[in-house]
């Protein structure tokens, strides 16, 4: 009820800070006609993703619509190259921004990202790409993981929420991270984000329209499901990379930690906001980021709410390297190749002596982190600051 109502009152909102509504037929027209005439994109799945366009059930929401029209234009133009708009074409100018703000990245990473977003928010991967993925599709709602040359990849699929991480998304990541550590096929898995963030992580809807007598029931399954995420990680017994290709806050920061490596774009943040929010480190962080980066740099993050830089994180021991926006799926993908193909045997002995060295000390952190963390959700100040979250954004 409360988010809908938001909605609405969003969506007649007309033009709003750096948000615009393409609410004119004309404007919507022309919306959908330019997801037809792309010049010179090659792509199948590029293709593809255009007529895919054209047929998603739900319009989707302005932010969302000028993500679209912008990644559009980089794929199939390349970086912005028109004057910005005069100051009274709102439409003009929200589009203009929106293009330039890609900067430079590729057309190639521009293409990936349009069809991410596009097969994300029509909740399955088109025909092309699945056979491009190599052999296995996904069977998952919320995320979308492919095994091809031994990798298990693994990508959080919510971009239009900017990965956020529902009940179901956590369950989907156990399941894959379990599922990837069976099977023979696999000997390295990579996790990574659908659209422009990596994860904003926890979904904090998570936490909304629940009953106040059912709230003391929520944070137990909360703790519950919480303490089997991080598990999965402390115990995954193959070698896990991040590839952070954006923006990551939250929980998805904090697991970072458990991670055999992490590489970012240059473009990527990390950000735990937990007091902000009223709660507290998770994902093995409170004893992982002193044992990183020193007990003043982890507090920095997971006290007083710093964001960093990927080259910050980088030199904090949480990033293993940053690599250039434009280029960064090549080079990760040369990285995850390398480890691919090593004797799969020969690692995992070698991750099993580096883990089983802390494994002890990482259940025992997970434990706590999830105990504290199921008072934190019932505290006023949890609630508050959830609630000031969703008010904000009706604002807009
Ligand atoms: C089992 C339970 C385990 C719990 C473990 C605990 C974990 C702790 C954490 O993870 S704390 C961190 C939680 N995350 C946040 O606080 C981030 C909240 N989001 C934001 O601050 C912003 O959305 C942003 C900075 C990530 C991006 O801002 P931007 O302006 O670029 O984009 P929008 O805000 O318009 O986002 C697009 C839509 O996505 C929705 N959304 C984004 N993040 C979340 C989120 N974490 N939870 C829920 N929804 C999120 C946002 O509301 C927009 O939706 P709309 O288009 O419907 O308005």
């Amino acid at each position: 009820m409360y988010r809908t109502e938001r909605r609405q009152k969003y969506d007649t909102s007309g033009f709003s800070g750096q948000r615009c509504l393409l609410n004119s037929r004309v404007q919507r027209t022309q919306f959908l006609h330019m997801g037809r005439t792309a010049f010179g994109a090659h792509d199948a799945a590029f293709e593809a993703a255009k007529e895919r366009l054209n047929t998603l059930k739900e319009e989707p929401d302005n932010n969302v619509k000028l993500q679209i029209y912008a990644l559009f234009k980089q794929a199939t133009k390349g970086p912005c190259n028109t004057p910005k708009p005069g100051a009274f074409d709102f439409v003009g100018r929200a589009k203009w921004q929106a293009w330039s703000g890609l900067g430079d990245i590729s057309q190639d990473e521009a293409q990936k990202q349009y069809i991410d977003i596009i097969n994300g928010l029509a909740g399955e991967e088109s025909p092309a790409e699945t056979e491009q993925a190599g052999e296995e599709a996904s069977s998952y709602k919320e995320i979308k993981v492919t095994k091809e040359n031994k990798v298990c990849s693994i990508l959080l699929n919510r971009p239009a929420k900017k990965n956020a991480i529902t009940w179901l998304m956590y369950n989907e990541i156990v399941q894959a991270l379990d599922d990837a550590s069976k099977d023979d096929s696999v000997t390295v898995a990579v996790i990574t984000g659908a659209g422009d963030y990596y994860c904003s992580g926890n979904d904090l809807g998570n936490f909304m329209n629940i009953d106040p007598k059912d709230m003391p029931k929520m944070a137990r399954d909360g703790k519950e499901l919480l303490r089997r995420f991080v598990t999965a990680f402390i115990d995954f017994p193959k070698p896990l990379i991040g590839a952070v290709n954006g923006p990551a806050v939250g929980v998805s920061v904090t697991v970072l930690g458990l991670f055999d490596a992490v590489y970012a774009t240059d473009k990527a943040t990390f950000h735990t906001p937990f007091t902000e929010l009223g709660q507290s480190a998770e994902g093995c962080s409170s004893y992982v980021f002193p044992k990183l980066m020193g007990n003043t740099k982890a507090n920095e993050m997971l006290l007083f709410n710093k964001k960093l830089t990927a080259h910050e994180a980088c030199e904090r021991g949480l990033v293993t390297e940053v690599l250039p926006h434009d280029s960064f799926q090549k080079e990760v993908q040369t990285r995850v190749e390398y480890v691919a193909q090593l004797p799969p045997q020969s690692v995992r002995e070698g991750k099993k002596l580096v883990r089983d060295q802390e494994r002890e000390d990482l259940h025992k952190a997970n434990e706590k982190e999830c105990e504290v963390l199921e008072g934190r959700w019932l505290s006023e100040e949890c609630v508050r600051a959830i609630m000031s979250f969703f008010t904000k954004k009706a604002r807009l």
